[in-house]
């Protein structure tokens, strides 16, 4: 195959000129770099390329790479980068690895351990770029060794499929046709560019055939090539033969020239009208058979007036063609020629015919009505001049782009958000298409320079991806309702449908069974040790001691703790189950000495609880475990059932659904009801420097990232080098693809964002403005820069502090305010258990002294009776 490279810098480049070279194959345009695009704007714009290449042996910067995501998001099929590149800066994993090409120069050939290593990283094609003065005695044994290395390792990694060679033409040294004849002997997975095809003068399109056809070997007597002649989208017209002469004259009128064998030259739809005009030549794998692509006029290819030699073409090419007679001359009466006149009566029948699908179920049904919804929509195509092929052309633009749109419908078309009970299955089924279509993506986040945004991109960056909470509130208030309402017989419906467990009686009474809480030495180890920590810490919070103060002589007052009688403590269980939740809730409110501790959780599919969560409710003291998850466990827990005391106050994390409940409930008076703070989906911000460790930071993003879809991840990127940031990205990249989790990491990453700022101050200020639930510090000096926050959950100094230890056993609690509540919330602490009373003693004295004080101000509010009670007692000691 044969892969024509220009110079995009050369002005004399014809329309005509790269019109030609288009027709025998894919272009590579070597650009200057590719900072600079608009050079390459102008090219392709005069140009009109569909699909081409990019090379340019320039530097590559981390800024380029958006350039480069453009132009292969627009039409480019690959880019091809120097080695070098590849293997010394770390941001080219930014770009695809199937569209990504690499040069390689000549020395580079014999190179066992660089191929090995390339094979890892990019599953594109491999192009040597070699001087044609370089070409030596051993070169093309040196890429005979090439090429079967650089299979042998394509087999092992599964990822470089194919080799080209960029031929360099210097002034004294030529391309020449015996050269192209040796390479056509080498490797029939090559690709042969030739560098430098200048407009010739004289012919250039001869130059250009004469390039194609000597790579060509006939295996027949007469020296002829079997040419399959297809139509625009693939559909075998029929099968004829080319000579040298008939290709070149072909690509010089652009219309279906062959070589007959008893005609000779033989120029199609000469004498019939049925020409062609000629779209593409290609050379299959091995060089004996060419590929006419055409656009096919008349009434056909076949001499017997058929559009084919295989008979009458058939389904959507046919109606097209049928479509397009109508459009020249229909018969009276015509229903196409009616809609071609009525645009507002093809308007209603598009629609009508697409509302008819999206009802359609049966598998019968749904092809009729799609069959219709097709007609319609090619009457409309035709109308405009718009033909198969262009739509086609688009469905193939779409599957090559690396920038997906969200794919949400507009909101009038948005009937998932009117639909209020949505089961989690339901949800999960959704997800599965998206995820499939991303798999192969770099996971990456967004990214944005301070200096660049303005001030509403920096408000709407401080906002969290929450998802309608009007939309949330809709769905969750009938269910509490109807727990309210129902008690357990909701509690138990609703577990059926969103954890699809059936459960007999949704709670299991302390003692617990100890064959449900029995664990491996290693998992019980591990619990203890992080329950001794949790409760070390929070123990020391506790302050037993009464806080006596005489604030004038007489009078003196005091403040003590008493627990919080009852309380629910909510252990997610969702996407994952967390026994750690249960320590960070149970522990502070067995210190607070709360009586009665009820956790709720969803239950597992076999309808028992996770025997580690069982256990930490044992270690804790808890009177009962609660089998239910989202808004009916909390609403349980609020409101009381048969089977669930109500409790006082509501802990803990959960998804949208487990936060609106408990903020429903904690706006009914009737429900006197406590929250601890809206914790929802968990999130993080890093700030790192230069002296941050790459695989660090980007361990730390992605232990939040995982926790579900709705988390999201900051990096404050302060000064960072190019390098440094690639690296990070790079990791964050590498770590996420290798996780079991990697489907709800490249949600949460795609919804989540770099912030590159220039000093520590700016990136302080956004982190207390963004207030997030975790903040890492990963830069040397950590320590001095936490005088600075005010405002986060909990913070990680230096590099050896992972989020991950205060999620589990270091001694801090892991339930932290979310959504920017770290403004004016505090995490869960020994406190969150207990509730203060104060206390006065006045004595006679004291009352006297301040009895005036207290009657001037009643007088003021104008209540008497506040007035008397001071003054009654102060008339009888002044009277004693
Ligand atoms: N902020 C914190 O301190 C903290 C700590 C731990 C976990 N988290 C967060 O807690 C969350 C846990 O979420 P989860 O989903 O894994 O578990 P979850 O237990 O909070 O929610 C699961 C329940 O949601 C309900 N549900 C699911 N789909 C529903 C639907 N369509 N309609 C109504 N109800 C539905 C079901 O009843 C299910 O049992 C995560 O977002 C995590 O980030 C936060
Ligand atoms: N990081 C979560 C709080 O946002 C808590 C958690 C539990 N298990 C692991 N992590
Ligand atoms: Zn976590």
């Amino acid at each position: 195959m044969l892969v024509p490279l220009v110079d995009i810098s050369n002005q004399q480049l014809s329309v005509d000129f790269i019109k030609s070279l288009d027709l025998i194959g894919e272009i590579i345009l070597r650009i200057p770099d590719f900072s600079d695009t608009s050079l390459l704007t102008q090219f392709l714009e005069k140009h009109q390329l569909d699909t081409y290449w990019l090379f340019s042996v320039k530097e590559i910067v981390p800024d380029d790479i958006e350039n480069i995501i453009q132009f292969l998001d627009q039409g480019a099929q690959k880019v091809i980068i120097p080695v070098s590149k590849i293997l010394t800066n770390d941001y080219t994993f930014a770009l695809p690895a199937d569209r990504l090409a690499v040069s390689l120069n000549s020395r580079d050939l014999c190179d066992e351990e660089l191929i090995k290593k390339l094979a890892g990283l990019v599953s594109g094609y491999l192009v040597t770029d070699v001087e044609l003065k370089s070409i030596s005695g051993n070169f093309f044994q040196d890429l005979n060794n090439f090429i079967q290395n650089v299979q042998k390792n394509t087999i092992l990694s599964g990822s470089i499929a194919k080799v080209g060679i960029i031929l360099q033409e210097t002034n004294n040294i030529k391309y020449s046709s015996d050269l192209v004849q040796q390479l056509s002997t080498i490797s029939a997975d090559l690709v042969v560019p030739i560098k430098y095809l200048t407009l010739d003068s004289d012919n250039n399109l001869l130059n250009v055939a004469d390039a194609l056809t000597c790579t060509l070997k006939s295996d027949r007597p007469d020296g002829l090539f079997i040419t399959v002649v297809v139509d625009e989208r693939g559909v075998a017209l029929g099968v004829v033969y080319s000579s040298a002469e008939s290709v070149r004259e072909a690509l010089k009128t652009r219309t279906g020239v062959y070589q007959s064998r008893k005609r000779g030259l033989w120029h199609k739809g000469a004498t019939s009208g049925s020409v062609q005009e000629l779209k593409k030549i290609e050379v299959d794998c091995d060089g004996d058979t060419l590929k006419f692509t055409v656009k096919q006029f008349g009434t056909g290819f076949c001499h017997l007036n058929t559009r084919t030699c295989f008979g009458e073409s058939k389904g959507l090419i046919a109606l097209e063609e049928t479509l397009q007679n109508r459009k020249i001359s229909a018969p009276s009466g015509s229903y196409t020629q009616r809609l071609f006149q009525n645009p507002d009566l093809l308007h209603s029948k598009i629609m009508e015919e697409a509302d008819e699908l999206r009802s359609a179920t049966t598998k019968d049904n749904i092809a009729w009505e799609t069959a219709d919804l097709l007609y319609f929509a090619l009457v409309k195509c035709v109308a405009n001049d718009v033909s198969l092929t262009d739509v086609e052309a688009h469905l193939d633009k779409r599957a090559k782009k690396i920038t997906r749109r969200p794919g949400n419908a507009k909101p009038q078309w948005d009937i998932s958000s009117k639909k209020t009970t949505e089961t989690d299955n339901n949800a999960k089924d959704k997800q599965t298409p998206v995820n499939i279509q991303c798999k192969s993506d770099t996971i990456k986040m967004q990214k944005f320079k301070l200096s660049e945004i303005d001030s509403i991109k920096r408000t709407s960056l401080l906002k969290r991806p929450i998802i309608n909470s009007d939309d949330i509130m809709a769905r969750v208030r009938p269910i509490v309702n109807d727990v309210r309402n129902k008690g357990d017989t909701a509690l138990i419906e609703y577990t059926a449908k969103f954890d699809k467990v059936q459960l007999n009686t949704p709670v299991i009474s302390a003692p617990f069974p100890p064959e449900a809480m029995a664990l491996d030495d290693v998992t019980r180890c591990a619990i203890d040790k992080a329950y001794e920590n949790i409760y070390k810490f929070h123990d020391a919070q506790y302050d037993r001691s009464t806080l006596v103060v005489e604030t004038m002589p007489g009078v003196v007052c005091s403040r003590f703790s008493r627990p919080i009688e009852r309380v629910g403590l909510y252990v997610p269980g969702g996407t994952a189950v967390l026994p750690s939740t249960a320590l960070m809730l149970g522990i502070p409110a067995k210190v607070a000495g709360c009586k009665e501790i009820i956790i709720a959780s969803p239950p597992r599919k076999d309808g028992t609880v996770v025997p580690e969560v069982l256990y930490v409710a044992h270690k804790v003291g808890a009177s009962k475990v609660l089998l239910a998850g989202g808004a009916q466990a909390i609403a349980a827990l609020a409101y009381g059932t048969e089977s669930v005391p109500k409790v006082d106050k509501i802990c803990g994390p959960g998804n949208q659904y487990v936060t609106a409940a408990k903020m429903l409930a904690q706006n009914d008076s009737s429900a006197m009801i406590a929250i601890d703070m809206p914790a929802g989906p968990s999130e993080i911000l890093v700030i790192a420097d230069n002296s941050s460790i790459p695989k660090y930071v980007a361990s730390d993003l992605l232990s939040q990232a995982e926790h579900g879809t709705d988390s999201q991840v900051v990096l404050i990127s302060v000064s960072l080098t190019p390098e440094h940031l690639a690296n990070i990205e790079r990791e964050i990249h590498e770590q996420a693809s290798r996780l079991p989790r990697v489907d709800i990491v490249r949600e949460s990453i795609s919804k989540s964002f770099i912030l590159q700022v220039n000093n520590i101050k700016e990136a302080l200020e956004f982190s207390n403005d963004y207030s997030p639930e975790h903040l890492i510090l990963h830069m040397d000096e950590a320590e001095k820069l936490v005088d600075g926050v005010k405002n986060a959950g909990s913070v990680f100094v230096g590099a050896y502090s992972p989020e991950s230890c205060g999620d589990y056993a270091s001694g801090t609690n892991h339930t932290l305010p979310t959504y920017g509540y770290a403004r004016m919330y505090s995490g869960v602490n020994t406190l969150t258990f207990l509730k203060h009373i104060t206390a006065q003693k006045l004595t006679k004295q004291g009352l006297k002294d301040l009895g005036h004080t207290v009657m001037r101000l009643a007088e003021i509010e104008g209540l008497e009776a506040h007035r008397n009670a001071v003054h009654v007692r102060i008339h009888d000691i002044e009277n004693d």
